[in-house]
């Protein structure tokens, strides 16, 4: 298996403050990681450097076999696919669920076609159907609800066939139907052999879906465990991460965790 992802002593420095600090991270191809940490631990700052939009300050950075500082990150881009808000933020509120998401077979953000390629439509028709998004195709993007942007989302970043898929807190804000149906979906997704690596940030264990493989877990920009779920998805790794007293448990192929009660 080759290296998707591998950082070697990695650090972002801004205002003399270290974001990321010294981080080693490999993702082998096939893997699939939820990055865990508290608000401000450098999760996506981290995923900012996978995607190809940051330079670390020191260290190096490899991207599906390309050196960030020796390649045109032009090429690379288009074999990465990301849905977070920092995309969401910048695609059209107007445009429909169907252009947004075929707008990104041209490695685009807005509309300019007059006509698509037959077999690109269908692709983003065939994933907005994955993503159960088949009845809102011409529901303009910006009156969707913070759910079904996320599943739109998701579909778009898949559109180019990527080596690698970053997700950047899918699940946050959704109410607990939603969920549960996107975690349903990410888990087919993540169970599926031809399906890119993946890398998922998340602040709850809850939204784990079944199939992901590793965790990497991250406070205050250095990485405090990292490795196979069932190894490191432990009580002590998570309360270390999180800085308090966390029980961690797993039901079937779902986890929960909570704090414990204050005496
Ligand atoms: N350009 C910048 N200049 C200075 N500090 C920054 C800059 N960008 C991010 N930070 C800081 O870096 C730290 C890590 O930010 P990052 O967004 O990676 O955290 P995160 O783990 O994703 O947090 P959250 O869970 O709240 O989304 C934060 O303290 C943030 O305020």
């Amino acid at each position: 298996m080759s290296d998707v992802l591998e950082l070697v002593d990695v650090s972002v420095v801004r205002e003399g403050r270290a974001l990321v600090d010294e981080v080693s991270w490999s993702v082998k191809e096939g893997e699939r990681w939820v990055i865990l940490g508290p608000n401000g631990a450098g999760k996506t700052t981290l995923l900012n450097i996978a995607s190809s939009y940051l330079f670390p300050t020191t260290g190096t950075a490899t991207i599906l076999g390309d050196r960030l500082g020796s390649v045109d990150v032009f090429e690379l881009r288009p074999r990465i696919g990301v849905a977070g808000m920092a995309v969401a933020e910048k695609l059209p509120r107007g445009q429909t669920v169907l252009e947004t998401v075929l707008t990104a077979a041209y490695g685009m953000t807005a509309h300019w076609r007059e006509r698509y390629e037959a077999v690109d439509e269908e692709r983003a028709l065939a994933f907005l159907d994955r993503l159960g998004m088949s009845e809102f195709l011409e529901r303009r993007f910006g009156t969707l609800s913070e759910g079904e942007r996320k599943r739109t989302m998701i579909a778009r970043a898949m559109m180019t066939d990527p080596e690698l898929l970053l997700l950047d807190e899918p699940a946050a804000g959704l109410d607990l139907g939603g969920r549960e149906d996107l975690v349903r979906r990410l888990g087919r997704l993540a169970r599926d052999p031809f399906a890119p690596s993946m890398v998922m940030v998340t602040h709850h264990v809850e939204e784990i879906a079944p199939g992901f493989s590793h965790v990497l877990m991250i406070r205050q920009g250095k990485v405090t465990a990292a490795g196979p779920v069932e190894t490191e998805l432990t009580s002590r790794n998570l309360s270390h991460c999180f800085g308090l007293p966390l029980v961690v448990e797993q039901r079937g192929e779902r986890w929960t965790a909570q704090g414990l009660p204050l005496r």
